[in-house]
Order: C-alpha cells, then sequence, then structure tokens
C-alpha cells in the first residue's frame, strides 16, 4: 500500500507516547488526514483510534525526547520536528532524522541498521530470541492476537502493525512483539544458530505459539510478453567492455565472447534473445564458460552488470544437457538447484529471471520466501521443483519439514554471497551445506556472487568451495559501477529533510530512492514527504510482505516515484529507470554503500546518487568513500579529503585508482598478481587496457 494510496488509512506514528505522556499528540494537532485530503493526496495520515498506543519509551528509552519534537513534526509541515528541536540541543538526535535520532544517538546497536537487526537475529535463540529481540526494544511480551483475529481486522491491521506497530511498541499490539521478532529485520527469518534441528518455520507456519502468516503472494502475470519484459541496456552498456576482468585460479577456462560461443540450446537461446540479450557483459563472458566447465566460481563484478544471468544460463544449459525430467507433483521435492539471496524481494526477482529463462523447457523454478503463508510455499513445492529460489529462514522451514530434500542439489548459488555468509546468515549457511543429504563440496557446484566480497568472507567462502575454485573479478573487488554519478554533501542531520526536499523538487518525477538508516525513520521520511505532496511510498523489514510487495509496484509502475528505504532494498533490486538514490543516511559500512547506490546506473544505463555526509556521524567512511569515488573516477570534495587525510590510521599506500587493490585472498595467489605460471593467474582485458576503469 503506497503511502498515498487512498485506501490507506492508517500511517505509522511512532513516536509518541500513551495518554498522559506530555508528549502526547493531541488528535487536533495532529490532522494531517485532513490536510492531505484537501492536497489531493488521499487519506494518508489518519491518527489511529488507540492513540494511547504510542510509546516513546521504545524508540530510545528517553521519553522527552522522543515524544516532544515528534508532536511538533506532525503539525507543521515541512518544518515539522526539526526546527524547534534544532534549537534545543537537549532534543539533538531526536527529531532531527525524521524526528527519531538516529540509532547513533540512541546508542542501541539492534535498533541501528535493519542488518543489525538480522545479524542480532542470526545469533539469537529460536523463538524466544524472536520475540525477545522485539521485546528488548519495545518490551513486549508474546502474541496476543491469532490469526482469526488478524484477520478480522482487516488490511488496516497490517499497515498499522507495519508502520506503527513493531518496534515502536504499543502494548495492545504485543503480539507484533513476536511477529515483528522474526518479522522485523530486513531480511528472511533465520533460526537461531547453534541448534541441531531446524525449526525457523515453526514460528511462521503457526507450529508453535504465534500468529500465523496469512499473506498469499499473487501468482506473477504468465503470459509471454510480461515474462519476457525487460528495459533497455544504458548507452554506457559497450562500455563493459573496458573493464579490466581477472580471473584467479587452476586452468580457467576462456572466456566466452558472444551468446553463440556458449553453445547453449535453442530454446535458451531463444529465451535469451526475446530477453533482449545480444551481448555478454563481463562478467557472462567469463562466469558462463566457468560454470558449464563444472568449476565451482567466487565471481564479484559491479552491481547492475548481468550477475543473475551469469549464473542462471550455464546452469539451465547443464540441466537441458542433462536431460532434466520434468518435475511432477510430490510430497518432497528433491531439486536441481537451490539459489538462496538474502531478501525477499531479491529471491522472488531471481526466480522471475529464472523462469524466464527457463520458458519453453519442462524445468520448473519455484519461489519460496518469508512473510508469506507456510502453506503456500509448501503448495508451490509440491507441484513439482527443479530450481529452488529461497531465503534462508524459509528454505530451512521447507527442509526441516521434509518438503525439501537435498539429495539431488547439484547447484547451489549464493547470490549477494557476502551477505548470506556475514555473521547474519553464516551459520545459517553452514548448516544448509552440512544439513543431512546435501552432497558435499566435491560433489555439487557451488557459485557466489556478489559486487563486494570483503577478506574475511572470502576466506569463509572458501570452506563452502572446492579448493580449485575460480575467482573472477570484473573491475575492483568493492568498486562502484561508474555509471553512477556520486555527490557527496556535507549535511548535517539538521539540515537533512529540508535538502532531500531540494533535491526531490529539483528532481520532479524521476524515481528516486531515499535511503535512510532505520524502519521507524523510513517511515517516517515517507510520511514527511507525503506530507510535502511528493508520492512516496516505503519499503522495509516492519512492513507486511503484501505491503512491501505493493510499495515496489506503485515504485516500479511510477504511481510511487519516490521509494524510502532501508538497507532491506539495498542489495539486488533490478528497477526500471531508477535515476537517484539519495543516502539520507550514509550506511555504516562502505560495501553497503557500494549497493545502494548501485539501484541506479543499471546495465549501461547512468545514474545519480547524492549521499548526505554528516561529519558528526560519518566520519569514519571518508577514507573508504575517498577511494570508492576516486575509483569510479569522481570528484572528491576536497573535505572529505582532508577529512580521510585526518583520520587516524588513514592509509593510502594503495594508490589511488589502482586496479584489483583487493582480489583473491587464498594464499596461494596472494603477492603473485600478474603471474601466469601455471595458469594460476591470468589477467583479462576485454577492451583495450588504456581504456579501462584504471
Ligand atoms: N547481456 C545482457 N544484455 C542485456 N541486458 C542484460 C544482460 N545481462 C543482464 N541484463 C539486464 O541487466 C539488468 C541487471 O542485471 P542483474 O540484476 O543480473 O545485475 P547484478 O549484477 O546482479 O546487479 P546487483 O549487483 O545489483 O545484484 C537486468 O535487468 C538484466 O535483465
Amino acid at each position: 500500500m503506497s503511502l498515498l494510496d487512498p485506501s490507506s488509512t492508517a500511517i505509522a506514528w511512532p513516536f509518541c507516547k500513551e495518554d498522559g505522556f506530555p508528549g502526547r499528540p493531541n488528535e487536533s494537532s495532529f490532522n494531517c488526514s485532513q490536510s492531505t485530503n484537501s492536497t489531493g493526496f488521499g487519506s494518508i495520515c489518519t491518527w489511529p483510534q488507540r492513540s494511547r498506543s504510542f510509546r516513546c519509551q521504545d524508540v530510545n528509552e528517553e521519553p522527552n525526547r522522543g515524544c516532544q519534537p515528534r508532536m511538533r513534526g506532525f503539525t507543521s509541515g515541512r518544518n515539522f520536528g526539526s526546527r524547534d528541536a534544532s534549537e534545543n540541543p537537549n532534543t539533538e538526535n531526536t527529531p532531527r532524522e525524521g524526528g527519531f535520532g538516529s540509532g547513533r544517538s540512541f546508542g542501541n546497536r539492534e535498533e541501528r541498521t535493519e542488518d543489525a537487526h538480522s545479524r542480532s537475529r542470526g545469533f539469537s535463540r529460536r523463538g524466544g530470541a524472536r520475540g525477545d529481540f522485539r521485546g528488548g526494544r519495545g518490551g513486549f511480551g508474546p502474541s496476543q492476537y491469532n490469526e482469526n483475529e488478524q484477520q478480522e481486522r482487516g488490511p488496516h491491521f497490517g499497515l498499522r502493525r507495519g508502520m506503527l506497530g513493531g518496534p515502536t511498541g504499543d502494548q495492545e499490539h504485543r503480539g507484533f512483539g513476536v511477529r515483528g521478532g522474526y518479522r522485523g529485520g530486513n531480511e528472511e527469518v533465520i533460526a537461531g544458530s547453534g541448534r541441531s534441528t531446524w525449526k525457523s518455520g515453526a514460528m511462521e507456519s503457526g507450529d508453535n505459539q504465534g500468529p500465523k502468516v496469512t499473506y498469499m503472494p499473487p501468482p506473477p502475470p504468465d503470459n509471454e510478453e510480461a515474462i519476457f519484459a525487460h528495459y533497455q541496456t544504458g548507452i554506457n552498456f559497450d562500455k563493459y567492455d573496458t573493464i579490466l576482468v581477472k580471473v584467479s585460479g587452476l586452468d580457467p577456462p576462456p572466456a566466452i565472447l558472444t551468446f553463440e560461443e556458449a553453445n547453449l540450446c535453442q530454446t535458451l537461446n531463444k529465451n535469451i534473445a526475446k530477453a533482449g540479450y545480444s551481448k555478454l557483459t563481463p562478467v557472462q563472458k567469463y562466469s558462463i564458460p566457468i560454470i558449464l566447465a563444472g568449476r565451482d566460481l567466487m565471481a564479484c563484478a559491479q552491481t547492475g552488470s548481468g550477475k543473475t544471468a551469469a549464473f542462471l544460463l550455464p546452469i539451465l544449459a547443464h540441466m537441458m544437457n542433462d536431460g532434466i525430467a520434468a518435475s511432477h507433483f510430490k510430497e518432497q521435492q528433491e531439486p536441481e538447484c537451490i539459489i538462496v539471496a538474502p531478501t525477499r524481494e531479491l529471491i522472488n526477482q531471481i526466480f522471475l529471471e529464472a523462469r524466464k529463462f527457463a520458458y519453453g523447457t519442462c524445468i520448473r523454478p519455484v519461489v519460496i520466501y518469508g512473510g508469506t503463508q507456510t502453506v503456500h510455499s509448501i503448495r508451490q513445492i509440491m507441484q513439482g521443483c527443479n530450481i529452488l529460489c529461497a531465503t534462508p529462514g524459509r528454505l530451512m522451514d521447507m527442509i526441516n519439514k521434509e518438503k525439501v530434500g537435498l539429495r539431488k542439489v547439484k547447484y547451489l548459488v549464493l547470490d549477494e554471497a557476502d551477505r548470506m555468509l556475514d555473521m547474519g546468515f553464516g551459520p545459517e549457511m553452514k548448516k544448509l551445506v552440512s544439513y543431512p543429504g546435501m552432497p558435499p563440496k566435491d560433489k555439487r557446484q557451488t557459485l557466489m556472487f556478489s559486487a563486494t566480497f570483503p577478506e574475511g568472507i572470502q576466506r569463509l567462502a572458501g570452506e563452502f568451495l572446492k579448493t580449485e575454485y575460480l575467482f573472477v573479478v570484473v573491475g575492483q573487488v568493492g568498486g562502484a559501477c561508474s555509471d553512477v554519478q556520486q555527490s557527496i554533501l556535507q549535511v548535517d542531520q539538521y539540515s537533512k529533510r529540508e535538502k532531500l526536499i531540494d533535491i526531490l523538487l529539483s528532481i520532479g518525477k524521476e524515481r528516486t530512492m531515499v535511503f535512510v538508516e532505520t524502519k521507524k525513520k523510513a517511515d517516517f521520511i515517507a510520511t514527511f514527504l507525503c506530507q510535502e505532496k511528493i508520492a512516496t511510498t516505503s519499503i522495509h523489514g516492519d512492513r507486511e510482505q503484501r505491503e512491501r510487495e505493493e510499495a515496489l509496484r506503485d515504485f516500479r509502475s511510477g504511481k510511487c516515484p519516490v521509494l524510502v528505504a532501508t538497507s532491506v532494498a539495498a542489495r539486488g533490486l533490478d528497477i526500471e529507470n531508477v535515476q537517484h538514490v539519495v543516502n539520507f543516511d550514509l550506511p555504516t559500512t562502505i560495501d553497503e554503500y557500494v549497493h545502494r547506490i548501485g539501484r541506479t546506473g543499471r546495465c549501461g544505463n547512468i545514474g545519480k546518487a547524492i549521499s548526505f555526509f554528516d561529519l558528526k556521524t560519518d566520519s569514519h567512511l571518508a577514507e573508504p568513500l575517498l577511494k570508492v569515488l576516486s575509483d569510479a573516477q569522481q570528484e572528491v570534495p576536497v573535505w572529505l579529503e582532508e577529512i580521510a587525510f585526518s583520520a587516524p590510521g588513514a592509509n593510502f599506500s594503495i594508490p589511488r585508482g589502482s586496479i584489483f587493490a583487493s582480489v583473491d585472498t587464498r594464499k596461494t595467489y596472494q603477492g603473485k598478481d600478474g603471474m601466469n605460471a601455471g595458469g594460476l593467474n591470468q589477467s583479462y582485458a576485454t577492451g583495450s587496457a588504456d581504456e579501462s576503469w584504471d
């Protein structure tokens, strides 16, 4: 549901307090429902009836600071919150960044980012942990609601929970604490690590206490036109040819230059043509033959450069060559390929790509992900499954329920592999590969793709891959796409909203993603923009899955040209015509920055990314930002250089613009870059090296 949808009746104002609290908004001072109607934007901001549910303690345990500005904020349009608060140093942290202050200010690590949430979940106890996690923030008890109650409450219930309930704490909505505990993060449900059995889906499925998830995603359109709908490659698509590619590992097969060289079957070739692909991207040129040769692969290529097809096409080709049998209805399915990705939207996108390329074959891809009815996932699987696209929690749930057997897995793909192997999902992935029935690594092909691959994660990844795996680097590990014009603006937290409005007004109706740090802030900023008459929707982990999907639809269709998002939307999402990314808050890591700005400038198209750099909170990013900017040949502000160079321990030993500052971390290859002894390393440039990114 978009925030501007007239059918939307309740919007979250999670920042006010219960009855009697001095900061509680009164309904006369908060009546944006009327004001928005009068502006023709529908009833977007109706104050919820149960105002006693608002508790600002949940936000930061600093009620006075938490509530004051919020109230002001919602009555004063653009100025809400910020002006008044800025004059009062004591309220510094609260209202400014959208009225609730940043996670930094609150000092609550779990609150700080959704990413952090998911990590916490990853290591937390199952069941209790989910509730506890949320409860830790809001002090919630177990759910009061069952599925029926949930349904009775109708669609707005979900919205209220997503938008108002959840972590902000609603005593009356305590049940959300439990659900939110597993749904509130930016990613899929993950079970606590350290348990020998998988029960991650129990809560989702309603096997245990807690409300069931009832959402059944609508089936995607299945007419040929919809299946093959695609956007045009951009003017810089041919520039891909100039990017240096490096392959390390023993005996890599030579790259291919055209689709024809891949010798794919006719149906696949037809599908490739219908998808509008006429030329390979560099990651495809190198990865396709490697996968076709049966090798394990870790591939790192910049955002939007076609990594999905780079693994899907050769896997499908293998399956076709092997004469794969059509998969029929069975209680337990044994897919030949499992693809995992960290977010629901991303895995759904991968599934749609798989469906496109498998069109007209007997290969049946299936997608399952959290936030949807478990029975729906089971039904999808039972109808037949060759390629299972899944988020980790739902996957493990299905395995645990014996709906998915692993015996026949030949291909295991970790998309956004660095994310899949970090603290959040790493333990789950380890369990997946050691789960009874899963073929050991020498009996399956394991493929990992991402735009970023921190060295520590590379080492971990080695445990999942055969020792002689190949490592393909297109451009630089973790490099930003040079088709994104990056600007860094020094903006303090008090001026961010005003700056954002200026930018959005100057942008007009061009599609823009605005990234913020927390789920609450996403709601707040989205609402703020709606009040400013900018058609906006939001996506984050506290929204119902239905709402998340609707938000994406509204954004894709242009109904809401602005999407406010947390890091849940940072990775992988491929949305046509996203011309701008605004980092309202910079992420904590440079890798996240690279993924976020990669939502624009995809597939040879150009895009712009503007990031607000707050001297107080973002200085630690100065040095890595400087490197990312200069490597992508972007203008570096002098002030940023100064901060970067003055940072304690600043290290600029790596020359700016150097290629392959970080590559294959395997000891065997360290220090031997450029050597080609025994075929250990090969450096390739698909165009002249002089034209490279360097
Ligand atoms: N060879 C090609 N020709 C034309 N379009 C392509 C080609 N390869 C991929 N694309 C399109 O480019 C877009 C980006 O591809 P994809 O989503 O696979 O990028 P990615 O490298 O996985 O990005 P990210 O790192 O953000 O996940 C998609 O719309 C895809 O259909």
